[in-house]
């Protein structure tokens, strides 16, 4: 029987970084999370302990704080940037994996006023970036998660099948609610990437906005066909929305009615929608996907 090594990647998971431009009276902040992963032939280290090919996580760790003495830019950028100099660093570095997290701060108002150094962070919502470079391809997948959205009307369910554990009442009334993730798939590599994410993320908010929802299923499919409509450098469009239930409350015991005013917003069990919305005329590139879970 012979036994061999196979794939591996290693890395430095989670650089907490934060870059603060100073230059002008009104600071900027760009709070990042930042995971780097190598792959090429580190068979050595695993087999012997030989380390010759191992550019140490440590090192990765210092090149992403290096990286952004200068500027940091969009999260795309700064993982094009570290991605490609660790792929090209060793030619036994085949390729590297970045994955941005990014943390979103609002400026403090003071005296109606927003304040130049004191900020507040803007809720749970995060913007995330991941590149591979393998050899001569360079992928960009763009995201968030935790935009938490909910409409209180314009949502329906009804039509399902029903059998002896069914007891789901059918409505045309309800609240809607989920905490989006979405990641997306570019065809390019160099793009406005602030103002593509942007785009993206008014999309999506716009279309669940604005769709008459039957089903989350509906939902999620419509917001991924609307980016795809927008914007026809995206590729694809990986979604996974809970839904987060919010039951009309029984007040009969206390002699109320309740016309669809007071709802319980259970946090467990949840829905979970998850779907991909592609265009069939663009090659997959699983390569883009490899090591980001979470997805159907
Ligand atoms: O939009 C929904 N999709 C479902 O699949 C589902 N199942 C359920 O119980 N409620 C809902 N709502």
């Amino acid at each position: 029987m012979a036994i061999r090594l196979g794939p591996n990647q290693y890395g430095k998971a989670e650089v907490r970084v934060v870059a603060v431009d100073r230059s002008r009276p009104a600071h900027t902040l760009v709070d990042l999370d930042v995971s780097t992963s190598l792959r090429g032939d580190f068979t050595a280290a695993h087999t012997a302990g030989d380390n010759g090919h191992v550019l140490t996580t440590d090192t990765q760790k210092n090149t992403v704080f290096a990286f952004a003495r200068d500027g940091v830019g969009s999260p795309e950028a700064f993982g094009l940037r570290l991605a490609r100099h660790f792929a090209g660093r060793h030619d036994w570095i085949s390729g590297a994996r970045v994955a941005v997290e990014s943390y979103g701060w609002d400026r403090i108002t003071v005296g109606g006023r927003p304040h130049d150094h004191a900020f507040r962070r803007d809720g749970g919502e995060v913007r995330t970036a991941v590149v591979t470079v393998d050899g001569d391809d360079v992928h960009v997948l763009s995201g968030l998660h935790d935009l938490v959205v909910l409409k209180t009307t314009g949502s329906e369910f009804w039509g399902f099948p029903r059998d002896e554990y069914t007891t789901l009442a059918e409505t045309r009334e309800r609240i809607l609610a989920t905490a989006v993730t979405a990641r997306w798939r570019h065809l390019g590599d160099d793009l406005d990437w602030d103002d593509a994410f942007d785009g993206v993320r008014t999309t999506l908010l716009e279309t669940f906005a604005a769709t008459h929802s039957l089903a989350l299923q509906q939902t999620l499919y419509a917001m991924g066909e609307a980016v795809l409509q927008r914007f026809p450098a995206v590729a694809e469009v990986r979604m996974s929305m809970p839904n987060r239930h919010h039951f009309l409350q029984d007040l009969s015991a206390f002699g109320l009615d309740n016309p669809d005013v007071v709802y319980h917003a259970d946090d467990r069990p949840y829905g979970l929608i998850e779907g991909v919305v592609l265009r069939d005329d663009v090659p997959p590139a699983e390569a883009a996907w490899q090591a980001t879970p979470g997805f159907c």
